[in-house]
């Protein structure tokens, strides 16, 4: 699949912008602040409906604008269709597909699919366990959009859960045990809903495994530790990766009556999927060492784009290339891993590049170029 045009009306830095586009490599080349990851962000944006910058749409809206609109055409298997959503400030956005709106924004998620390298990536490997469990929902989402309903239910259920434990937490005789009835209802709900997202998490871990060891072995290629492993953390143990959604559930419940006094003194939920990690480790022969706290910046670096290399790697062996785009991320790298990083992706259907020099683009990757310069796209050579 690629993105043939891009419209931005409002969107960020821009108050109107078109740039027709082509499968294949295309990079925006600009200075600092010029508006290139703006560009890229909307396209990831009508992907997900997230930003991989900021966590809510406010920013997303030019400033002193009411509204931002994404639209792009995208080309799959020779067909065209017009993708666009509507960003309002303080109200719910709107999308539509060929015009025609869609009953539920989500219903758009995964219409797009993007797999996106930024220098913000480096925190799926050193920042905290609510990052790398971002990036198994994001991709279980893009691979199967019905889920994007059961994580916001679940993210609801949490919310209320937790404002009942601090209430029942407390109350005092008869009003602490209604408390604990209706915290019983809410248990049965965190169970059943979050038990289906760990069993979607831990059938994807088991999927994307081989993948992270592939792509960590190529591109860390002639480093000392070349092994990379992934492993899903649950707080319920002990938890097989082919335990059924119901096994699951009542694991979750039985954690969840284990826990209770320590949950009614915290008020909040400690048991769930909200509270899961995914581990991962590097290792040479039998020496195993946990990559946070224990890998070079280097090594870090390799690990995560593994990571999103995996995620590519299995969207693709889906059936469908996803579009890949690269934020900012050859200044990161040093010269071997560019290399490395730009031929295993020269071939995919679409990349999308930023840089802010032409040299940080390398060479493998040649193809259209635009130059961003205060919110003006012209094509370049
Ligand atoms: N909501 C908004 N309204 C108006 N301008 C915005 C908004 N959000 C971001 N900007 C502006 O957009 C510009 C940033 O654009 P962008 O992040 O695409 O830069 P870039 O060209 O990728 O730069 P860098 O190379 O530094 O990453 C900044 O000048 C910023 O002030």
């Amino acid at each position: 699949m690629y993105v043939s045009h891009l419209s931005l009306h409002d969107f960020r830095s821009y108050p109107n912008v078109e740039v027709p586009l082509e499968a294949g490599v295309t990079a925006f080349v600009g200075r600092n602040g010029q508006g290139k990851t703006n560009l890229v962000e909307a396209i990831d944006y009508l992907s997900r409906l997230q930003s991989h910058r900021v966590a809510t749409d406010a920013p997303l809206v030019r400033a002193g604008a009411e509204q931002a609109v994404v639209r792009a055409a995208v080309v799959r298997d020779g067909r065209t269709a017009t993708l666009e959503v509507e960003i309002n400030a303080g109200r719910a956005n709107k999308a539509r597909i060929n015009k025609s709106p869609l009953p539920r924004t989500r219903d758009l998620v995964g219409l797009v699919r993007t797999v996106v390298f930024s220098p913000e990536d480096l925190t799926l490997v050193k920042g905290d366990p609510s990052d790398r469990r971002r990036f198994l929902d994001d991709l279980m989402i893009l691979r199967a959009p019905r889920l994007a309903g059961v994580r916001s239910d679940y993210d609801r259920v949490l919310k209320q859960r937790n404002s009942l434990l601090k209430t029942a937490g407390l109350a005092r005789g008869s009003a602490r045990e209604g408390a604990l009835a209706t915290l019983a209802v809410w248990d049965d709900h965190l169970a059943g809903i979050g038990a289906e997202i760990l069993s979607q998490r831990l059938s994807l871990v088991e999927a994307l495994k081989p993948y992270v060891g592939k792509a960590y072995e190529t591109v860390a290629r002639g480093a000392s530790r070349d092994d990379a492993e992934i492993t899903y953390k649950p707080v319920v143990e002990p938890v097989e990766a082919t335990a059924s959604v119901d096994d699951l559930r009542q694991a979750i419940l039985a954690e969840l009556a284990r826990r209770q006094k320590d949950e009614l003194d915290r008020g909040i939920s400690l048991v769930g999927p909200h509270r899961d990690d995914l581990l991962l480790h590097i290792s040479a022969g039998a020496e195993r060492l946990p990559v946070k706290g224990y890998a070079s910046h280097g090594e870090s670096w390799s690990f995560a784009l593994a990571l999103r290399l995996a995620a590519y790697d299995l969207l693709r062996a889906d059936g469908d290339d996803p579009i890949l785009i690269l934020d900012d991320v050859f200044a990161e790298l040093d010269s071997q891993r560019r290399v490395q990083l730009a031929e295993l992706v020269a071939g995919a259907e679409q990349v999308l590049v930023t840089a802010a020099v032409p040299e940080d683009v390398p060479a493998a990757l040649a193809g259209a170029r635009y130059h961003v310069k205060a919110g003006e796209v012209t094509r370049g050579e």
